[in-house]
């Protein structure tokens, strides 16, 4: 460590030299500032790395601050010297006044840069890899976040050297518990375990580096890293659609499209890629990418503003999201820190790991997002507010966590024409150009290929959403009720996926004894196995419990999916319930009493009219029969309960006053017993009700078999009614 060699001035290593200034950067291990080397007056960079948040030894750092030594390109930032001061081991490097690309993209252009910047841009990040490569280095880390420029719209690539080393020796980007990144850079040979990689993984990482700066955002940047993982290893890999990201050129499409093959082999060197029609014609940097940040104000307070963001961000972060992005996260560690991954032991991981891309959901947290900066902001207005967006955002997926008191100055900047600020807020800064620009589907217009293959998910989770609607939202009247209560169902389920699962628990209990919608089916279920007194019981409880659990089907993402056909006898002892198939059960002949209430024109129950198997048939053809049939499922459902609620209640005030139930013990003294009796009384009383139930579907059968005799009746009635007409009509004929 100490000084570099390569460059002509000599740098101190004696910290008191260097005058920190304003924070310009932050990332996974370390802190970067301006700072002014006092010595010579200068301007610098000095990065911090935290070396406790490093798995790096000291050696291993060391090893590369003299391999950096080597390192002299002009698109290859360099360190000046290196040292450490107490835990941290300070880098000092050129000050690149304009930051990352990064940066830029989130503070000013979130929906990435036009073609013409990126083409410069890109140029020079090429012939940096092309440098590290020749000199036999693979960088591992080309990212947006790692391609800093100057005032002067020069573009380096930095974090090679000592960040390469603590790559090597653990996992230095991930090495922060507040950091979340996500493996969206990687190439799928450095993912696949014992599959080897070269400087070719560095020209994957370029390619959806390329995509990055088109879209301002990386493929896959929404999901954790588990699920990149898995994206990245078996999906087709990403690309600029020819269609949807018309507004850019096909050299550039091709360009990308040539990085992006999984085959490492087939993939360009950096060398033979230079040489592409995209970049022949890429224009100087100085005159496509200076412009980018003309009117832009000091870097500084540019990072202030984005670390405002990310703290509200990081602060709305949803507890069962932050769950698991820890257990992916947590999961990546290992996996990546050993280069050793099990793809079927990710794959069980990442199904762990929910599917949140849907924009309804998007749209939920960017409320949160306003309405937070509301409460700790509200100065802001709403107008303002307005200008808050996250969509368009990828994940942080750099430092964040850092909640600054500082306060950003009052913004004269940012005020760049028909993109500036415009705006009074004083602290998180007008951030209408910070990456809050509200362009939701927009941004999943001009998504790449790569999101193409993301709609699969998509689809299946909203098909898990609709099945999960069945049950509610069928028809207008009666029902509707009952729809909007399994909305509010279904919400409170998303909601409870945000708690505690202890609570989610209790207020799962709470919930059930409710029978304010005796036509939904879970609920009808609960309604069916126990009255209200009973369920307050704790041994009800775990039944309960129990209950919900075999009736989940399916758990995706957020929902769980549970079974709409629960048989409603399902909590009663099998011993104590006669049993019928349901073929040749009479109850559903009994689906008959809605007959009686309606006219025959309705749809008969037991069979489903012919089109219902065909698939195509319209709503308009399927609604009134399912209108109808849920109308009479849920009257016949009254009835029923009304039944057995006035057959229940006589037979259990007739038991008690038989002494057949334990009755409850009132003294005292017999506190430690209560539980004992209750549940004694619980059971009995379950016993009872099924009972109830087995006579009510005897009463049900005789009904209807009474029911039959009585339609014979009527039948032979009337055919000898006809008989004898016919037989009049014969003797007056002759
Ligand atoms: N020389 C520099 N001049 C100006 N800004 C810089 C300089 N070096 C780094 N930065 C800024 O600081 C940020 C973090 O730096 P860097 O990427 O080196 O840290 P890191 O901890 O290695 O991050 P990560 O591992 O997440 O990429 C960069 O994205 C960039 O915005």
């Amino acid at each position: 460590m100490g000084r570099m060699g390569g460059n002509s001035r000599a740098y101190t290593v004696n910290p008191s030299d260097y005058k920190l200034l304003e924070e310009v950067g932050y990332g996974a291990s370390a802190t970067v500032f301006r700072a002014i080397y006092l010595p010579s007056n200068e301007v610098v960079a000095v990065k911090c790395l935290d070396l406790d948040r490093c798995n790096s030894n000291l050696d291993d750092i060391r090893r590369e601050a003299q391999t950096m030594s080597l390192i002299d390109h002009p698109n290859v930032i360099r360190a000046y010297c290196s040292f450490v001061v107490e835990r941290n081991l300070w880098v000092v490097m050129p000050f690149m006044a304009e930051g990352s690309c990064l940066h830029l993209m989130k503070i000013a252009y979130p929906d990435g840069f036009e073609e013409a910047a990126i083409g410069s841009i890109l140029k020079e990040t090429l012939k940096a890899l092309d440098y590290l490569h020749q000199q036999g280095h693979i960088h591992r880390d080309v990212k947006a976040g790692n391609i800093l420029l100057d005032s002067n719209g020069i573009v380096k690539l930095a974090d090679f050297g000592v960040s390469a080393c603590m790559f090597d020796a653990g996992d230095r980007q991930r090495s922060r518990n507040t950091f979340v990144g996500t493996p969206c850079w990687m190439a799928p040979e450095v993912l696949q375990p014992g599959s080897g990689y070269n400087s070719k993984a560095d020209i994957w990482s370029f390619g959806i580096t390329a995509l990055e700066l088109a879209h301002g955002h990386a493929p896959f940047s929404k999901y954790p890293p588990m699920k990149v993982l898995l994206m990245t290893i078996q999906n087709a890999p990403p690309g600029l659609d020819y269609d949807r990201d018309k507004k850019f050129s096909k050299s550039f499409k091709e360009m990308v499209a040539m990085c992006l093959v999984k085959d490492q082999t087939k993939r360009p060197t950096a060398e033979k890629l230079l040489k592409h029609s995209f970049f022949k014609h890429a224009k100087p940097p100085e005159l496509s990418v200076k412009k980018l940040f003309a009117d832009l104000p000091p870097l500084w307070n540019r990072v202030k503003a984005l670390q405002i963001k990310d703290a509200a961000q990081l602060a709305l972060k949803k507890m069962p999201s932050a769950e698991q992005e820890a257990l992916s996260q947590s999961e990546y560690q290992r996996g990546v820190s050993a280069w050793n991954f099990d793809v079927e032991d990710l794959k069980a991981q990442a199904s762990l790991v929910r599917d949140d891309d849907d924009l309804s959901e998007v749209r939920e947290e960017d409320e949160k997002l306003k309405s937070f900066v509301i409460d700790k902001y509200p100065s802001h207005g709403q107008s303002n507010l307005e200008k808050f967006n996250s969509n368009s955002e990828p994940p942080l997926d750099d430092g964040g966590g850092k909640i600054s008191s500082d306060i950003v100055q009052p913004a004269e900047y940012l005020n760049k024409k028909g993109k500036g600020l415009g705006c009074d807020i004083p602290e998180s800064a007008c951030q209408e150009r910070t990456g809050w620009k509200k362009n939701g589907s927009a941004t999943e217009a001009t998504a790449s290929t790569s999101e193409k293959d993301v709609v699969l998910p998509k689809a299946r989770t909203q098909s898990v959403k609709s099945r999960q609607a069945v049950s509610g939202p069928l028809m207008p009247g009666a029902v509707l009720s009952h729809s909007l209560s399994e909305r509010a169902r279904i919400s409170e389920r998303k909601e409870n996926d945000n708690q505690p699962k202890n609570e989610i628990a209790h207020r799962e209990v709470r919930r059930t004894p409710s029978f304010s919608g005796p036509l939904m089916l879970p609920t009808r279920a609960s309604a069916n196995s126990l009255s209200a007194p009973i369920k307050s019981s704790g041994g009800f409880r775990d039944s309960l419990d129990d209950k919900s659990k075999s009736n989940l089907v399916q758990i995706k993402g957020r929902f769980s999916v549970t079974s709409e056909n629960l048989d409603l006898v399902k909590d009663i002892p099998l011993s104590t319930v006669p049993r019928r198939s349901s073929q040749g059960s009479p109850l559903r002949k009994s689906a008959s009493v809605g007959e009686w209430i309606f006219d025959s024109k309705q749809a008969p129950l037991n069979q489903p009219p012919k089109e219902f198997n065909n698939s195509t048939v319209p709503a308009s053809v399927l609604m009134p029969h399912l209108q109808n049939l849920f109308q009479q499922t849920s009257i016949q459902q009254d009835l029923i309960m009304n039944m057995l609620s006035s057959l229940q209640l006589a037979e259990v005030a007739d038991a008690s006053q038989n002494g057949k139930l334990p009755p409850l013990p009132r003294s005292p003294e017999n506190n430690g017993s209560v539980e004992t009796a209750a549940s004694e009384r619980e059971r009995l009383l379950l016993i009872k009700i099924s009972e109830l139930q087995a006579r009510m579907n005897n009463l049900t059968d005789e009904l209807t078999a009474e029911k039959l005799k009585f339609i014979q009746l009527q039948q032979q009635l009337i055919s000898l009614s006809s008989r004898e007409e016919n037989g009049d009509r014969g003797e007056g004929d002759a």
